[in-house]
């Protein structure tokens, strides 16, 4: 058997969040170390708001430092809609985050969807491949981008990103960026990073909040069932973190590591 990923549960979000930034700062040093930026991918839902909790939050000392002009920020999955839409993932982490960064820390860069192509999803999955292709080197010289991060949420059906339970696209091997247009959770068309990206990245963390996930949670990590978030467990091993607070392992066995 693989590498087991590492499940940290806490009791509150205020210890969560601080060890989600702990994690964070340290991939971002480590990124950094490796190639000068640090190539981040952010889900949609409740993460945005976490994060930047972990985010703004004050510095703890000279180790606790955000660098965010070395940032390019991406979306792990994005919907098929103006970016001032209220279901834009892109709209929702300006909103939570990227309009809340004080000046001092820097200015990421950010990559929205081009909606230029908004009714043609495979043309705007084409045109945000092109992005990571022109961030991460050439397609011939690279056979996956490599993420120094991602961070996700999961679905309470297992879902992550818009990679869902049972759905055709959990087979695709080849596109980095796949569309969908009949996503169960609205709005229906969407973008996605596809699981080879996401298994493949440096780092993959899950933030998992509240008793709406436990059942799920015990699916994912108790069960053997091919879930998404089950399938980027199994790929991703020990370079996959969950940050969950008790109530979502609630009756969960797989065992909780103290994050130091
Ligand atoms: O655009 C989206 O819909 C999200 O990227 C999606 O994959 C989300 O992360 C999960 O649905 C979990 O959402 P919650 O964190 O709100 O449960």
């Amino acid at each position: 058997m693989g590498k087991q990923p590492n499940l940290y549960a806490f009791a509150d979000t205020a210890a969560l969040v601080a060890s989600l930034r702990t994690y964070v700062i340290n991939a971002q040093n480590a990124g950094i170390a490796r190639h000068d930026s640090f190539k981040v991918a952010v889900s949609g839902g409740s993460l945005p708001k976490v994060l930047a909790q972990a985010l703004l939050a004050p510095s703890r000392g000279p180790d606790d430092v955000l660098r965010f002009d070395q940032w390019e920020i991406f979306f792990a999955d994005e919907r098929a809609v103006p970016l001032d839409h209220a279901d834009s993932n892109y709209g929702l982490l300006k909103a939570e985050l990227l309009d809340k960064i004080p000046a001092d820390l820097g200015t990421p860069r950010v990559h929205p969807i081009d909606t230029a192509h908004l009714n043609d999803t495979q043309e705007l999955a084409d045109q945000y491949e092109q992005i990571l292709v022109t961030s991460f080197a050439s397609r011939d010289s690279v056979r996956l981008p490599i993420f120094d991060l991602l961070l996700l949420g999961c679905g309470p059906d297992g879902h992550t990103c818009s990679l869902f339970p049972g759905h055709e696209l959990l087979r695709e091997t080849s596109a980095w960026v796949a569309p969908i247009e009949d996503s169960p959770k609205p709005p229906p068309k969407r973008i996605t990073l596809t699981l080879p990206v996401v298994t493949h990245a440096v780092k993959v963390a899950f933030v998992a909040t509240g008793a709406g996930k436990k059942d799920v949670m015990k699916q994912i990590f108790d069960e053997s069932n091919g879930l998404p978030c089950a399938l980027v467990n199994e790929g991703a091993g020990d370079r996959c973190s969950w940050f969950v607070d008790n109530p979502a392992v609630e009756g969960v066995a797989f065992p909780r590591r103290s994050f130091l």
